[in-house]
């Protein structure tokens, strides 16, 4: 068994209208894993999920979902996704327990009542069972985008913008039913334009820009590597300039005298933060408090966007 559940192989995407969407596309998302899709507007996040959920023909390339191909075998394939689109695709006269019972018969299995609670209780939306869609809040509806696509148990959840124009508390409420899909197992891939979501939930983030994937790395590692840390000083005396002793370490000083700042590369074992340390002591500077900071996700994926 294959320890990736989607296989994506040299897609690439054109458009009726000449656009090219994707170019030449390679990635391998790994069983149980969440993985964060991210670019900029147009990048082409959701034609690749598209693609893979079946729902548009890829140009070339192949892509194959738990070593099924998602055009030869699409039945195959598309039963072990659930996919939750951007946008709302919900009869607004059904109630919220037959769209999800109807989601569930149109993958083929076997009514499962009890299974279906269990869904509509973890999105709090049991109560609103016997309710219409169109008597639903937007919130509401959101998660019943959720709950259709959780209803035929998939082992693949993609996520299109799931908190775009959600509350806070709604938006706390997705990770955490995240995190408990992923516990069961689930693999998760989202895209998202809230960097900090990212940061937070994924375990792995890839870029897309312009059709292509840019880069696909463990959060962690790519948070080591490219991001900059940053080592602050407060003094208990102003300092009027930086000393000469300290030259070498290239610290900033604030205008009001109070702060130095040390950046260094935080990925590097070879950074110089005990010896900035030692000459700080020997000029006999006091220090009142010291703290770092991180350069975040978002900050690297700015960069990265640059350069490219
Ligand atoms: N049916 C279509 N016909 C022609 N061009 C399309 C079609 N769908 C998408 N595109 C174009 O393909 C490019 C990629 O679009 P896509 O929706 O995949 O981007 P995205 O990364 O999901 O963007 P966003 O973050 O805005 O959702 C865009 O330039 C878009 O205009």
């Amino acid at each position: 068994m294959s320890e990736y559940i989607v296989e994506v192989a040299a897609l690439s995407k054109q458009y009726p209208s000449g656009h090219q969407a994707l170019k030449h596309v390679d990635l391998r998302i790994r069983k149980g894993e969440i993985l964060a899709l991210l670019g900029p507007n147009g990048a082409g996040k959701t034609t690749l999920i598209s693609i893979i959920c079946g729902l548009v023909n890829p140009g070339s390339g192949s892509v194959q979902v738990a070593g099924f191909d998602v055009i030869k075998d699409y039945r195959q394939s598309r039963q072990r996704i659930g996919l939750v689109p951007q946008e709302l695709v919900v009869s607004m006269f059904e109630t919220v327990w037959n769209s999800v019972v109807f989601s569930r018969g149109m993958f083929g299995k076997g009514r499962d009542d009890a299974y279906l609670q269990s869904v509509l209780q973890s999105l709090s939306l049991w109560e609103k069972r016997d309710s219409k869609v169109m008597e639903l809040s937007g919130g509401m509806k959101r998660r019943l985008l959720i709950a259709k696509a959780l209803a035929h148990e998939p082992e693949v959840l993609f996520l299109d913008e799931p908190t775009a124009g959600v509350d806070v508390e709604l938006r706390r409420e997705m990770w955490r039913l995240v995190g408990q899909l992923r516990q069961k197992g689930v693999t998760i891939i989202l895209t998202t334009h809230y960097i900090e979501e990212a940061e937070e939930i994924a375990d792995r983030i890839g870029i897309i820009s312009r059709g292509e994937v840019l880069l696909v790395e463990e959060k962690q590692q790519l948070m080591a590597r490219l991001g900059q840390k940053q080592l602050m000083l407060q003094l208990q005396q102003p300092l009027p300039e930086v000393p000469e002793s300290l030259a070498a370490f290239q610290l900033d000083l604030s205008e009001d005298g109070l702060m130095l700042t040390y950046t260094y590369d935080g990925g590097s074992d070879h950074n110089h933060v005990t010896e900035m340390l030692g000459a700080i002591e020997r000029a006999r500077l006091e220090l009142k408090d010291v703290h770092t900071k991180q350069r975040s996700l978002e900050q690297i994926f700015v960069s990265l966007l640059e350069e490219a």
